[in-house]
Formats: C-alpha cells, structure tokens, sequence
C-alpha cells in the first residue's frame, strides 16, 4: 500500500469522529441558514451513525441565522449585538438539524459550551461525561459555543478551535473541518487563484501557519485557525481531515478513504487527558523566561521547571494560574500551572530551590511548576 494510501485509510478505521461546520458553508451567501445543503449533510451523518461510526457535530450558523432572522444585512461589531443575534439564530439552527435527523429516527442534543467549561477541571469532566453519555446512547449532539454569555476576553470565536478541543474531550479519531474551500492551499485562493491544494502533511508543520490566512466575510477564523485545531486535535491523535462541504458526499467520502481536501495527521504520540486539557487554555496570565538549561530539562528530559532556570517574569498571577515559558529569545516552549504568585516567583527566580524558604519564609513546593501540570508545546 502507498503511504498515501496508508494515510487516508486512517479515516477508514475511524470510529469516533468530530465534524465541524463552519458559517462560510452553512449560511447562503448571508441570507440566513442553507437548508437544503444541511439536509445533505445531515444525510451523511446519518448513513455514518447507521454504520456505527460515533459522531458529535460543531456546528456554526447561530449568528448569521440571527442576522437573517432579525433583518439585519451586516455583521454587528457590537458584543451585545453579537450576543442577542447568536441567541435568535441558535434555536433556528438546532431546529433545522432535529427536523432533518428526525428523518431517520436520529435524536438530538444541543450542547453550549464556553471556554470557561473547558478550562475548570470540574465542569470539563462534566462536559466530557454527558457528551460520552450522548454517544453512548446514540444521540447525535450538536455543539455550540454559548455565545450569548461570553465576554471577547474568553471567547473561542471561531468554532474550529472548539472542534479540536472536543476531540481532544473525546479522544475522538478524527476531526473533519467542512468549509467553503476544497481544503488548504499553499496560500489563500480568495486572492491567489494559482494556489494549489495541499494533499496531505503533518499537523505540526510550521510551514501551514505561514500560508494559512485569515477567514472571509462570514467565516471566523480562515485558514489559521483550522491549522491550529489541526494541531491542538493531534495532541489527542485525532487525524484532521479539512474538505469543501460542497462536494457532493463529502463526508461518506472522506470516511471511505477517498483523497479529498487536506488530510494533517499526528506526528507524535498522543499526551494524556490531563496534558492536553493544560495545553488547550487559552488564558495565561503570565511569562516565565527560562535560561537554557531549563529549556533543555524541559525539552529533552521532561524535568520539573525550578526557580534555578528562570531569569525573568513578567505579568501579573497567582498560585495555581497558567503561566507561559519562553526562552530567552522569546518562543514559547511549555506552558504550566505555576506554584508561586508572580511577586513570589520575581524574588526567588535563580535561585536553588532550597533558599526558597530563607527568602519567602516558607516553601510551597521546590519548583515553580511541577513536570504534572506542565505541558511543552
Ligand atoms: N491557505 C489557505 N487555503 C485555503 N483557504 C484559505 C487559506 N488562507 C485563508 N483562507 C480562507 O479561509 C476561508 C475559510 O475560513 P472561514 O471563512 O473562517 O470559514 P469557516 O466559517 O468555514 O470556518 C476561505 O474562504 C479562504 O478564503
Ligand atoms: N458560534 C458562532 C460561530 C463562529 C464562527 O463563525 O466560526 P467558524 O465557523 O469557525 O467561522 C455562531 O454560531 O454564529
């Protein structure tokens, strides 16, 4: 078998899979939601759930199906705005996909996430045990971000993101992006028509993020963010598959290991639960610079992060709160719950952990951030 071959067959095998709409696709040029082409999609989700293949849908469309509802021709700009539409849209969109799953007996469910569930440990758990549930009892949920109540500081924004890190809830096997391209391009075929279709790659290449622009009028996040929810899905091991939702079958398709869009899969083994859960917060409070031993200890020995190897911090956090490290020439290399507040950590910072106590007056812990609840990226 070509290695091409032995890639996509990947998507054969796959028996839990993520699928993700985007706005671009699902919403007829602005005029609210495309109808007949969710009835195709839902068409497909429901031959795969007839198969026995477990799907959970990241679907867009709750604002631009609110626009359409409310009259309004042009996206606000205003988060209340924002809010108010996602809030009209939302029950128009879930109604459009229960009245199409009903066709084949399928039941529903609407899951609205924000960040804030995903990044407390309790309420991700929760998440997590109610969208096993739903699986388990073969009803095909429907996930949202909770736009209405999410302020721009915690936001996802765009829904690929929230895709990734549902498959990583999930451990699903696939992620599969639909949107209004035929997959990735070598540079953004809006303006670009010579642009050529990247087949396949590895999810962490750094040469995506560099051709992967941003998102047009009605999508979030363009390219880049379906880059970035390539990787984040990896760190699961979910392979991710980014393909136009206007081929016709595109999703029984793809599942057949047919070569459409772009495929990106993991590179390395997958992190556990908890490491991934770490590495997808999106809110750090602060940057520890590490010198280059501790880049090395981090790196290549999995080693704890002690004061001994940072040699500045900046921002403003306290015990418990991510923190990110940087090397001394700024890139990021892990990022971590930290041990000691930020004033804390600005006065032991290179020193050996046993002075620890003598300084502050007693010690938390002898590093900064224990090797568990540290992730390098
Ligand atoms: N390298 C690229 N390859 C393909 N599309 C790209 C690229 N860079 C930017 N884009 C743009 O990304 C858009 C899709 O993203 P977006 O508008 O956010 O859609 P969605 O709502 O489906 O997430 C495409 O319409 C395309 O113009
Ligand atoms: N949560 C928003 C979707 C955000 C969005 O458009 O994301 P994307 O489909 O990734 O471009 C909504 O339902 O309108």
């Amino acid at each position: 078998m070509s290695e091409q071959a032995a890639t996509r067959a990947v998507l054969e095998r796959a028996r839990r899979v993520v699928v993700k709409i985007g706005s671009a696709l699902l919403t007829n040029d602005g005029r609210g939601l495309d109808e007949a082409a969710i009835a195709g999609w839902v068409d497909q989700l429901a031959t795969l759930h007839d198969r026995g293949v477990e799907v959970v849908l990241v679907s867009s469309g709750a604002v631009a199906e609110g626009m359409a509802r409310l009259g309004w021709m042009r996206r606000p700009g205003a988060l209340h705005e924002l809010q108010a539409a996602a809030a009209v849209g939302q029950t128009g969109l879930v109604q459009c996909y229960e009245q199409h799953f009903a066709r084949f007996g399928i039941r529903t469910a609407q899951i609205l996430l924000t960040h804030d569930d995903l990044s407390n440990r309790k309420r991700y758990l929760n998440a997590r045990s109610a969208l096993r549930t739903l699986l388990g009892m073969q009803v095909m949920a429907i996930v949202n971000e909770n736009d209405t109540v999410v302020t721009d500081e915690i936001r996802f924004g765009d829904n690929d993101t929230l895709g990734a890190l549902v498959a990583n809830l999930l451990e699903a096997d696939a992620l599969l992006i639909l949107t209004d391209q035929e997959g990735l391009f070598d540079a953004d075929p809006r303006h670009n028509p010579q642009a050529s279709l990247i087949h396949e790659g590895e999810a962490d290449d750094p040469r995506w993020v560099r051709v992967a622009g941003d998102g047009g009028a009605l999508g979030r996040g363009g390219m880049a963010t379906k880059v970035r929810a390539a990787r984040l899905a990896a760190r699961s091991g979910a392979v991710t598959a980014i393909a136009s939702g206007r081929q016709p079958d595109v999703l029984t398709r793809l599942m057949a290991g047919e070569r459409l869009g772009t495929l990106l899969h993991p590179e390395h083994a997958p992190m556990t639960a908890r490491k991934r859960w770490l590495a997808g917060q999106l809110q750090v409070r602060g940057t520890l610079t590490l010198d280059e031993g501790a880049v090395a200890g981090l790196r290549d020995r999995g080693s704890s992060l002690l004061p001994v190897g940072v040699v500045k911090v900046t921002g403003s956090f306290r015990r418990g709160d991510m923190v990110s490290c940087v090397d001394e020439q700024g890139s990021v290399i892990a990022r971590g719950l930290v041990n000691y507040d930020a004033g804390e950590a600005a006065h032991i910072l290179g020193m050996a952990s046993h002075a620890i106590s003598s300084v502050l007056g007693y010690m938390e812990a002898p590093e900064l951030i224990h090797r568990d609840n540290l992730v390098v990226l």
